[in-house]
C-alpha cells in the first residue's frame, strides 16, 4: 500500500486537497481530527493532560483556549504536551493504517499539518505539499473571521516557511489555480502510480 503525506502552511489548502482525495475515493486520516478526538471526553489524552496541566481539563475534556494560553509562548510546556499527543497520534495514525492495509487499499492519504515538523514523513512513501502564492494565502485567511494581520503574522513566524516545506515535498499540489486543476494534477500522479480512483 502506498502512503501518501499531505501538508502545507495556513490557508494553503490542505483541507480542500484532502477532500478532493476523498472524493477521489481515497481513504484519508485527518491528524487534527485525531486530537480534537483524544481531548474529548473519554478521549486517550485527557488524562495525562490533566496530571500536566490540571486547570486545562474541564468536566471530563480539554478547553482548548485554556491550553493554548499555557503553552503558546512557553516553549517547554509545549514540549511536554507534545510528548503527550503526538504518540497518541502517531497510534490512531498506525490503527487507521492497519485498516486500509486489512482492506487491501492500494493507497491511503495523511493529512498532517506538522508532517515534517513530527517526523511524520518517515512512513510515507509521497509527500504532498498544498501551496499557493503567498497574496493567495494572505487573502484567504484574512477572510476568516476573527482573524488579523497580527495573528497571521505570528502564527506563519511559528510554522516552516512555504518555501522549505515545498523543497522537502515529492510533488508540489498547486491550489492557486482554482480545485478543477488541483483535482486534476492529484489525478495525474495517481495514474502515474498505477491508483485507481473514482
Ligand atoms: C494547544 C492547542 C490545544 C490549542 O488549540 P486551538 O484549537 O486553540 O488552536 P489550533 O490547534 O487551531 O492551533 C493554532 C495554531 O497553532 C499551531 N500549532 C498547534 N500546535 C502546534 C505545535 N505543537 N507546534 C507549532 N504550532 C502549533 C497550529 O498549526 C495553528 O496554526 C492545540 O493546538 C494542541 O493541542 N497542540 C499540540 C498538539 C499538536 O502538536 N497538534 C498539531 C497536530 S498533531
Ligand atoms: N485547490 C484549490 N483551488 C481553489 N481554491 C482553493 C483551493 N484550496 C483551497 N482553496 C481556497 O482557500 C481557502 C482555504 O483552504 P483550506 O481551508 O483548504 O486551507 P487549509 O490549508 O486547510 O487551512 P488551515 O491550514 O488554516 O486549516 C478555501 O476556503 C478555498 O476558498
Amino acid at each position: 500500500m502506498l502512503v501518501f503525506g499531505l501538508t502545507g502552511s495556513i490557508g494553503m489548502g490542505k483541507s480542500t486537497a484532502a477532500n478532493l482525495f476523498r472524493r477521489l475515493g481515497l481513504p484519508v486520516h485527518d491528524a487534527d481530527a485525531a486530537v480534537h478526538k483524544l481531548f474529548r471526553n473519554g478521549g486517550a489524552a485527557v488524562a495525562p493532560i490533566s496530571r500536566r496541566f490540571p486547570e486545562a481539563v474541564r468536566a471530563g475534556a480539554v478547553d482548548r483556549e485554556t491550553l493554548g494560553k499555557l503553552v503558546f509562548g512557553d516553549a517547554a510546556a509545549l514540549k511536554d504536551l507534545e510528548a503527550i499527543v503526538h504518540p497518541l497520534v502517531r497510534r490512531d495514525r498506525d490503527r487507521f493504517l492497519a485498516l486500509q492495509r486489512r482492506n487491501r487499499r492500494k493507497a491511503a492519504v495523511l493529512d498532517v499539518p506538522l508532517l515534517f515538523e513530527t517526523g511524520g514523513e518517515t512512513v510515507c512513501d509521497y509527500v504532498f505539499v498544498v501551496s499557493a502564492p503567498a497574496f493567495l494565502q494572505r487573502q484567504r485567511v484574512l477572510a476568516r473571521p476573527g482573524m488579523t494581520e497580527s495573528r497571521l503574522s505570528s502564527i506563519l513566524q511559528k510554522q516552516m516557511p512555504d518555501r522549505e516545506k515545498r523543497l522537502r515535498a515529492d510533488i508540489v499540489l498547486p491550489t492557486g489555480l482554482g480545485r478543477a486543476f488541483t483535482t486534476r494534477a492529484i489525478k495525474k500522479i495517481l495514474n502515474r502510480l498505477g491508483v485507481r480512483h473514482a
